[in-house]
């Protein structure tokens, strides 16, 4: 499932139709017919439905759609908004061949002034006025047609992208607030964008039959995380392991007013997977915190203003950091002192995951970072105001263009990133994003981060690709959530219930049908 914009989407069906050869007509009669297959279980002959169309394709679908509708004997208007003059192309061949079979439509303007009271007839209003090629904000009388909908009882469900919301990066003032989008043949970004993506309601991906080769040829990949690459990317554990090969992992934070974030992020590691897990703490806390892990190993590490005083890269027991494989660096650290993140972990090998403080003190030596670390792969995970900082930018600006400044930053500094918050995205190096739609609301609360870093951690020891175990880890700790709200109110769940529940959510990940 591929996560395009517009312009991309544009260039996906330019590929379809000059290189492979399907014709526009053809993609939009199925574009049309896709709608209504997803359309008809949901709606029944008492139903009164309305079509809103616009001037260019996503109208010409309205003509489509209506003209299904009609055939299937449902109750159903057509209203065309813009002057009928000014519909062209495939859109208006698809109007022609609606009029040929006998249907008639009305114009906007003989409705206009009791527009309101007529919506109010209609269970069912389908909006087929902007798609993919809005640009700017909806003019005149789509901007009125628009309030009028958004004050209406009826169901609406938006073709493609709802009118008003255009497929880009870029902040919009007012769109449809639909209850259903059926979006044809891959997600449209604002989707995954706040505000936008309040306005999409439930979302449906439709096939069109566009070919798979025209999406994989025309833009740089960005795609869903699905339960199905999810179940098929978990790792598997060979049955002759022991814990030396299961991965070790090296958590380093906690402070004396943070102790509970480095506990959670070491029950994640160890309920995903790791094999050893040790946990590098300031040595006041050490007894607090190996009371809540006992799994763990500890190093106590000296303490200056009740943190770690600086994290260093011998470690007592076993020599270097090269006894482990893989390294979390920040839950809980504490921001009063000073580390060099870079040049210790420079040469370290294995994973290197930095969250929460360790992110505060990377803004500082980001000059360093440029280009990558050396010794391995590093994986950050900042929240929206974390990104800001790390960017030099505000959050509003990070979260509408959330998608445009983590490929940036993953680019430049040769990181993994995962931009956490509602759809959470991760960008590789090389520029390949995921998106991912587990979880809710009931994640925003402390805590819940340091989960994933663990977790992160903990998959990214067992894995073989990267990307498969962020993906995988992201996805997981969402649907810990997800299934949390079942029985739990939303406002009720805690980070240590996620660890709870992540190793029954993991089976269930693994074995869904
Ligand atoms: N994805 C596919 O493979 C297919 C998608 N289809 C549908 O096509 C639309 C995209 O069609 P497109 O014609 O490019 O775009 P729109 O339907 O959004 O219409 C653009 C016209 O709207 C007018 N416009 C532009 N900006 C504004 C604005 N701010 N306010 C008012 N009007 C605006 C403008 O027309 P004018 O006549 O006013 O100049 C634009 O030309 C996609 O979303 C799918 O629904 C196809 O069915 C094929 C398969
Ligand atoms: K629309």
């Amino acid at each position: 499932m591929y996560v395009v914009t517009g312009e991309e989407m544009h260039r996906i069906d330019r590929y379809t139709m000059e290189k492979i050869g399907l014709s526009e007509e053809t993609l939009m009669e199925n574009a049309g017919q896709a709608f209504c297959r997803q359309l008809f279980p949901t709606v029944g002959l008492e139903d009164r439905l309305v079509v809103l169309i616009g001037t260019g394709n996503n109208g010409g679908d309205g003509f489509v759609i209506g003209r299904i509708l009609k055939e299937a004997g449902f109750l159903v208007d057509v209203i065309v908004i813009p002057r009928e003059e000014k519909i062209r192309g495939t859109a208006l061949k698809h109007k022609r061949i609606f009029e040929n079979s006998g249907h008639e439509w009305i114009t906007f303007r003989e409705v206009q002034e009791h527009f309101e009271q007529l919506l109010t007839k209609y269970t069912i209003i389908i909006d087929a006025m902007l798609g993919t090629g809005m640009v700017g904000t909806p003019r005149w009388p789509y901007s009125d047609v628009i309030e009028s909908v958004n004050g209406a009882t009826g169901r609406v469900i938006a073709v493609d992208i709802p009118s008003g919301v255009t497929a880009t990066e870029e902040k919009h003032e007012v769109g449809i607030n639909a209850d259903q989008t059926y979006t044809f043949q891959a997600a449209k970004i604002s989707n995954f964008l706040y505000p936008a993506a309040f306005c999409f309601g439930e979302v449906h991906i439709l096939d069109i039959g566009i070919p798979r080769i025209a999406l994989e040829n025309t833009f740089e990949t960005r795609k869903l995380i699905t339960d199905e690459k999810v179940k098929n990317s978990l790792a598997v554990r060979k049955q002759n392991a022991h814990k030396g090969v299961s991965g070790k992992a090296l958590i380093i934070g906690g402070s004396i007013p943070m102790t509970g974030a480095i506990v959670l992020t070491t029950g994640a590691c160890l309920r995903t997977g790791a094999g050893l897990v040790t946990v590098a703490v300031p040595d006041k806390i050490l007894l607090g915190i190996a009371q809540k892990t006992t799994e763990a190993m500890f190093y106590p590490l000296p303490q200056k203003n009740g943190e770690i005083e600086i994290i260093p890269s011998h470690f007592p027991q076993d020599k270097t950091l090269s006894a482990y494989d893989g390294i979390a660096v920040g839950p809980g650290l504490g921001r009063n002192n000073k580390h060099n993140l870079y040049d210790t972990f420079n040469d370290f090998k294995g994973n290197l995951v930095i969250d929460a403080d360790g992110l505060y003190h990377l803004v500082d030596e980001l000059d360093k970072w440029r280009g990558g670390r050396e010794g391995g792969p590093t994986i950050i995970t900042p929240h929206l105001g974390e990104m800001a900082r790390l960017t030099g930018k505000t959050v509003e600006e990070v979260e509408l263009q959330r998608f445009r400044i983590s490929k940036q930053f993953a680019m430049e500094y040769k990181v993994y990133l995962v931009l956490k918050g509602p759809f959470t995205i991760i960008t590789a190096p090389d520029g390949r994003q995921w998106v991912n739609q587990t979880g809710n609301e009931s994640l925003a609360k402390g805590g819940t981060g340091d989960t994933l870093t663990g977790m992160i951690l903990g998959f990214l020891l067992q894995h073989e690709y990267i990307t498969d175990a962020i993906c995988n880890a992201v996805y997981i700790h969402g649907k810990t959530a997800d299934e949390l709200v079942k029985s739990q109110d939303i406002l009720s769940v805690t980070a240590s219930d996620i660890i709870e529940v992540l190793p029954k959510v993991l089976h269930s990940s693994r074995y869904q049908t």
